[in-house]
Formats: C-alpha cells, structure tokens, sequence
C-alpha cells in the first residue's frame, strides 16, 4: 500500500475521518486519511487522486485558506500562467470526479453490485426464525395455488347412502389418510373413459362426487356396498394435497412454537452479547451529596485514597480491600455512598442489582456474573457495586434453587480470582447482613462491613440541607432544616429526600418553598 507525505497542517487538522473510494482509472479501492493517502495494490498516481478527493470536500476546502493555496500547488498552477488556463487547470479534476461519479451511478454492474449489497445487509437484519416462517408460508402459497382443483363435487352422506340404496352407485373409492369418500354414479359411466389422478401413479375412473366418512358407520356402508356389488377400493392421495396438508401442519406448529423460541433466545442471548455490554459510568456524586452518615464515610474515605494512589499501602505489603459490605435500613444511602466513592476516586462505577443475576435457566446468572467482573478488569481501576446482594448471597442449600447457588458459587469465585494488583473494588448492599452465605463474609471477600445507619438529628439536619440546594426557597435553609429535622425521627435519607420534592412540587404553582408546606405534607403523610 503506497504512502505518500501528509496534507498541509490545516488540512490534516479537519480531514480526521478517511475516505474511501475507487479509483476512476483502476476501480480500485483506495482510501485516504489526515496521515497518509494511499491505494490498495500500489496502483500508480493514487495519492494524486486521493489528494483531489480529500481536497474536492466542500467543508474542508470552505473553511481552510491553506487547502485552497496549496491545492494549486499541486494541480500545476503558476502565478505567471493566464487566468483562463488556471480556470480551466483548476476545472479539470472536479469535472473528473463528477464524471467518475456519473459513470459509477450509471454503470449497470456498480448498481447491481450496490442493490446486491443492500439486500445481503436487510437480509443479515432480519431474525433466521422470520425469515424461516416467510419461506414455508411461501412454499404454501405456492403448492396451494398449483395444486389442480378438484373436478369433484361434494355431497352429503345421505345422498351417497341413498345412491347405494337405489343402486345409482357404481364404483367407490376411499381416500387414504382421509375422510374423503369418491363416487360414481351409473349415469357418469359413459364418461368412464376420462381417467383422474387420486394417488402417486394409481389411475382410477374419474370421481365427479365426493361425501365426507361419519365416524363408527363403516361397518353399515361396507354392508350396503357388498350387498348391492358396488365395486369398492382405497385410493392413495394425491400427492399436490399431502404437500399441502403437510406445510399447513408444519406452519402452524412453527408458528405456535415461535412465542416460546423468542423467549428462549432472548433469556440465552440476554447479558452475552457485545452490544449488551454494561456501559460503566463516571459518577458525578461525591461525598458531600451524602450527608449524616459520617462514620460510614470515614471508613470509606480510606478505600479512596487507596484508589487514588494517596495512600501507598503496597509498602506496607497491605492489599486493597476487594469487598465493602454496606449493610443497613433501606434509603439510609448505601448506594449513594458506593457512587460516591466512585465519584471521589474518579474511577468507572459498574452497578448492578443482584436480582439481574438471578435467571430462569441455570448457569445463566453464573455467566451474567463473569462478564461483569470481567468489563470490571478491563476498565480497572474501577468499582463493581452489587445492589441487594442477598437475593444471590442468601445461605446455601436453604432452598433447592440450583441456579441461585451457581451464581453465588461463580461470585465467590471471582472474588478469589482477583490479582492483588487489579484494583477492582466490588461493593455490595444489603438490608439483611445475617442473611448472607458465611462464605460471602469472609476475609478476603466482603471482609469489611460499613454499617450505614438511619441518621440523627444533626444527620437529618444535612440530609435536608443537601436536598434544599436546588430549591427556591421563601425562607432561610437553616430554619427550614432544623424545622424539619426537628419533627422527622426515625426517618432515613430516602424519606427526607421524598418530603422536599413532595413539598416542592406543592408549592410549584406558587413559586417558593416555605416551611409550611413541608410541615404540612409531613402532617398528611404521616398523620
Ligand atoms: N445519607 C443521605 N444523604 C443524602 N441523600 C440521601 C441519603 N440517604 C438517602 N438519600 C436519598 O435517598 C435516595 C435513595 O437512597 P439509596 O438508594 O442510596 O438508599 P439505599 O440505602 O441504597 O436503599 P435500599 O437499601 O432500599 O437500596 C438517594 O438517591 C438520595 O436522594
């Protein structure tokens, strides 16, 4: 592949995607980037057209003063030359192109190939059991509308019974693998001659009736038969209508399975593939959106420093913690603080509830699991924060849920799988600690628990202060705070969070938020 100098500075500054296209003379693939242009082959002068593509975009050559001086450079031009020949020098390359890009939208093999590719691409769209239902709903069609239609006409059984009764039947036939009854009456004998085909080569007199069997009554229709020497037979079906009823029956049993194979596919497939990849994120939260939990912090303000690199616990031969248990009442703020931790560390935040992992068919959750620890690794550093563990790190052998206990197992494993020096933290939340498998608590897995507790006075106090930030308020944020605070015992950061939007979105119509509102959603919440 030829590699030629690179653009002017400016130019490479804008030109940061490639460009792909055929060379007008080869039709060969060339392409051509802010680096380098080239072609595919080494075709001759390829970097030349590559230039006049790169330079012929509207934008780049609108917004660069440069392209334009240097684009006369290398077309040839010369200050001394006359205008006319510039004009047409300059002219040259674009009518090339736009010739180029003629012959190419007009070429039948371009367009074949094009309409070609379009069509492999919708096809590779389409789902493999869409594409299998359409085709035997094609083939049915198709056999249904060559089949030859019956020359037969249907009649009751009655009437076949009373043709047997005054001997008008002559000659019958049943049909095999079916409830048709073909008959033919002493009056059609003179068309005996004409012939029909009712089976796989077996030619028989044609049939112009037809009566439809009744079950059990064999026995009698046999016995009229015999008694009036009517000639009787089997006949074979034809083959056009066994096609048919088979590709009706195929159809519907496929059709009837489909629900359930979508279900499947989608419970198999769900967490594997690439485009479902859990995306982590940055997080904005720190440790000040999370107030009234001071302990809890200090434990984790130690997790963080490690994670920055402040602290240097390598040299005391230490090893990062690779488990944070964070365990307390709900809304007290646990998953506020993990994201907080990412948030200061400034490292990715893989979130997950533990119920995610929990699936219909075993070693699903197990799988779920590995591919989370193993984006975790990727993005290292980074913290895998598991909401509600307990719903997968619930004692074993308690209950016969085989899938639960393989995902616990497959956790456990990545806990140990770690390498000292992969700084992955994994942070879990939990509302009942003792409930937990002992092997989960461990040192070594969640070897540190941080109680995360429901907040006193002064705590209640900067929960609601944090939550006012953003409040337009009539009074003064501390009165409001102490007010509150002040009647609100026993409730966690979740509930304080709740009143002051309650309360805010009361006094939406009147603009600001006072005290009053507050007191008075409390009162018709709680009263
Ligand atoms: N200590 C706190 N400081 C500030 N806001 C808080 C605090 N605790 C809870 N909140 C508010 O309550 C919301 C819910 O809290 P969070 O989800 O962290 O609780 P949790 O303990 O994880 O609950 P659960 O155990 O039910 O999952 C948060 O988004 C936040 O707005």
């Amino acid at each position: 592949m030829a590699s030629l100098p690179p653009l002017s500075a400016a130019a490479a500054s804008l030109l940061r995607h490639h460009v792909c296209f055929r060379h007008p003379t080869s039709s060969r693939s060339c392409f051509a980037n802010s680096e380098s242009y080239g072609c595919c082959g080494g075709v001759p002068d390829a970097g030349r057209y590559a230039r006049l593509r790169l330079r012929w975009r509207g934008p780049v050559r609108a917004k660069v003063g440069e392209v334009e001086k240097d684009q006369g450079a290398d077309l040839g031009l010369r200050a001394d030359q006359p205008k006319s020949l510039r004009r047409r020098l300059r002219l040259r390359p674009r009518l090339r192109v736009l010739r180029w890009r003629l012959l190419r939208l007009l070429s039948p093999r371009e367009l074949a190939g094009d309409a070609a590719a379009a069509l492999r691409r919708a096809i590779r769209r389409v789902p493999p059991p869409a594409v299998a239902s359409v085709v035997l709903g094609a083939l049915l069609l198709a056999a249904r509308l060559t089949l030859p239609k019956n020359p037969a006409q249907e009649v009751a059984y009655a009437d076949l019974l009373a043709g047997l009764r005054a001997g008008a039947v002559t000659a019958v036939a049943f049909e095999e693998d079916s409830r048709r009854i073909y008959f033919s009456k002493a009056e059609d004998v003179g068309s005996g001659e004409d012939e029909h085909e009712t089976g796989r080569g077996a030619a028989v007199p044609k049939w112009p009736y037809y009566a439809r069997r009744v079950p059990h009554d064999e026995g009698f229709l046999l016995g009229l038969m015999r008694e009036g020497g009517v000639d009787y037979r089997s006949a074979p079906r034809p083959a056009g209508r066994l096609l048919v009823d088979m590709l009706t029956t195929l159809l519907t049993l496929w059709l009837s399975l489909l629900p359930m194979m979508w279900f499947l596919q989608r419970q198999m497939s769900s967490g594997g593939s690439a485009d479902k990849r859990r995306r982590p994120r940055k997080q904005q939260v720190g440790f000040d959106d999370v107030q009234g939990v001071d302990e809890a912090k200090e434990e984790l303000v130690e997790i963080v420093s490690c994670l920055r690199g402040s602290l240097n616990y390598k040299k005391l031969g230490a090893r990062l913690p690779r488990g944070v248990l964070l365990a307390g009442p709900p809304g007290t703020g646990k998953t506020l603080l993990a994201k907080a931790v990412a948030g200061e560390a400034g490292i990715p935040f893989f979130s997950v509830s533990a119920s995610e992992f929990v699936e219909m068919f075993v070693g699903r959750g197990a799988a779920r699991v590995r591919e989370l620890f193993k984006e975790a690794k990727e993005a290292a550093p980074s913290i895998i924060f598991i909401d509600e563990l307990d719903a997968v790190g619930g004692s074993r052998g308690r209950s016969f849920n085989d899938e639960r206990d393989q995902t616990l197992n497959q956790l456990l494993t990545e806990m140990d799988g770690f390498d000292s020096d992969v700084k992955v933290i994994v942070m879990a939340a939990t509302n009942r600690p003792k409930a937990l498998d002992s092997a989960l608590c461990r040192p070594g897995r969640f070897s540190r628990k941080v109680f995360v507790g429901v907040p006193d006075l002064e705590g209640r106090r900067k929960i609601l202060a944090v939550h006012l930030r953003k409040v337009p308020l009539e009074e003064e944020s501390e009165i409001i705070c102490d007010l509150v605070a002040n009647v609100t015992p026993g409730l966690v950061g979740a509930d304080l969070a709740n009143i002051v939007n309650e309360a805010a979105l009361l006094a939406a119509r009147r603009g600001k938020l006072k005290s009053s509102y507050i007191i008075r959603y409390i009162r018709l919440r709680w009263n």
